[in-house]
């Protein structure tokens, strides 16, 4: 008998059907995963399970038995855990408070610590996941941090775990451990739901795959009998065309458009974050920015960019000073998108026109014709122009702010973790726009944590470790050991 089984699950939003009679069964102990394009319903299928959302029609089983669930407390009860993305944890408390929160084990009515920390070390020793029950979340890596939630859910009792795009957050190396912990539990007979992008982990880490689109199932693999190829058919209905890769001996020459020089930030009182950086970016190239998270590139980038004043050093574009605020002459995805890129209330349309202020003058019907052909041309997909942009999926809000930014002609195109969320399909799209951006002679500046990613599209990578840049690799000296060594600060 499967752990859970999803029979017939239908979800209507408005008139979006996010889920169309899903059937999708797990079974006790296996790694299933669950794929598919952006807005394709998996979100909105683990919402169901999870209880957040009532099926309009269809139906929960666990163990057999029909579940009514009016809220997440209920599939708590019946055994399912979730560990979300955007982890939920209180960084002041420590590891064992995190777990025990809402269900603390008491001694005469107060938080019994000593029998928190030992089911933390229970839990850890049983399901080898460790991490030390008396330190502060707050000070936690977030790979570490990603195991407390983990914890969390097994502390009640999860005998389901959901996890929502797990390792969009982790470095290669995070990335590793949380499978190898992964396997731990379903040694233990937990069954896990891996709903993800990353085909390459689906083909290493699952058994089974239940692939979705527009919110149906199009396609069912015993792991270790399919391939990347069948699963992108069964995405986004056609095979994915080969990567973008620079040709060969086609070097960009030229004087740099941008010029970083000697760039320090101060921390606080601590060392400094940054700690006097110097590069350049030419016309024509892609230089790629590699670093485990926290190495100091998210203020480097602040700096480039003109959102940050950095405390030593100055950065030239075109020879004069990036200017402070957001310079025009800057084309910019941040990593943050909700927070940093868009306005979530307004409309799709409007999000589009952001920071355009040259066309503010049109009129709104020329504003939407504007918005509608940056659309077609960019294949965001979205039920209207209308709607706010926060209703889109990831891939597809991804793919409006890429839009917005790369439509105009500004010389310098920054990028942070362009692909973080967004499925195959998309993935090639803004590859290829990036491609696109540096052969038409922009200067692109891209920061990803996905190694494949900068290797395929980087002409030049640079290694952040502590602040510094520890080394310089060229597209073909960037093997993953040469550019994970680096990242960890050994010689690169
Ligand atoms: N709360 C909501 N209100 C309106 N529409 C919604 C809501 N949640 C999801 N949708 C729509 O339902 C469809 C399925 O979205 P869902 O988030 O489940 O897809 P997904 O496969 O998880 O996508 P992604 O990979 O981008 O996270 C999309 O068209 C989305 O816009």
């Amino acid at each position: 008998m499967p752990a859970v089984e999803l029979v017939g699950i239908t979800k209507r939003f408005g008139d979006v059907v996010a889920n169309d009679g899903i059937d999708l069964s797990i079974e006790t102990g296996e790694i299933h995963a669950v794929v598919g394009e952006n807005g394709a319903g998996k979100s909105t299928l683990m919402s169901v399970m999870y209880g957040v959302h009532q099926p309009d029609a269809g139906h929960v089983l666990r163990d057999g038995v029909r579940l009514r669930m009016r809220s997440p407390a209920d599939a708590i009860a019946a055994g399912l855990g979730m560990v979300h993305q955007r982890l939920r944890l209180f960084p002041g408390l420590t590891v064992a408070e995190n777990v025990v929160i809402g269900a603390e084990p008491t001694r005469r009515g107060v938080l019994d610590t000593a029998a928190a920390s030992r089911e933390v070390e229970r839990l850890g020793e049983l399901y080898g996941l460790r991490a030390d029950p008396a330190a502060r979340v707050g000070t936690l890596p977030v790979g570490v941090r990603q195991r407390v939630e983990i914890l969390r859910a097994l502390y009640r009792r999860a005998r389901v775990l959901i996890l929502d795009e797990p390792t969009a957050v982790l470095t290669p190396g995070e990335a590793a451990r949380l499978f190898e912990v992964l396997r731990g539990v379903t040694g233990e007979g937990v069954s896990v739901v891996l709903v993800t992008h990353k085909l390459g982990e689906v083909l290493a880490a699952s058994n089974r795959v239940t692939v979705l689109r527009g919110g149906r199932v199009t396609g069912r693999f015993a792991t270790a009998e399919t391939t990347a190829q069948e699963l992108v058919v069964a995405m986004i209905g056609r095979s994915l065309a080969p990567r973008p890769l620079a040709p060969p001996g086609e070097r960009a020459a030229g004087p740099y458009l941008l010029e970083v020089e000697n760039v320090r930030v101060r921390g606080g009182e601590g060392p400094a974050r940054v700690g006097g950086v110097s590069f350049g970016v030419r016309r024509g190239e892609i230089v790629g920015i590699a670093g485990v998270a926290g190495s100091g590139q998210r203020e480097l980038l602040d700096v480039v960019t003109g959102l940050r004043t950095p405390d030593e050093g100055r950065v030239l574009l075109a020879g004069a000073p990036v200017r402070r605020g957001r310079d025009p002459r800057v084309a910019y995805v941040p990593e943050d998108r909700p927070g940093r890129a868009t306005a979530p209330t307004m409309s799709l349309a409007d999000n589009l026109l952001m920071g355009g202020q040259r066309e503010r003058r049109f009129s709104r019907a020329a504003v939407r014709e504007r918005a509608r052909a940056l659309v077609e041309r960019f294949g965001v997909r979205a039920a209207s122009l209308d709607e706010p942009i926060s209703v889109l999926s990831g891939g597809n809000a991804q793919k409006a702010v890429l839009a917005r930014e790369l439509s105009g002609d500004r010389p310098l195109v920054v990028v942070e973790e362009p692909t973080q969320g967004v499925d195959v399909g998309a993935q090639e799209q803004i590859h290829a726009l990036l491609a696109q951006a540096r052969d038409e002679g922009r200067a692109v500046l891209l920061q990803s944590s996905e190694l494949s990613e900068l290797r395929a599209l980087a002409d030049r990578i640079l290694v952040m470790f502590e602040g510094a840049i520890v080394a310089e690799l060229s597209a073909e000296e960037a093997g993953e050991d040469r550019l994970g060594a680096a990242m960890t600060g050994a010689a690169g």
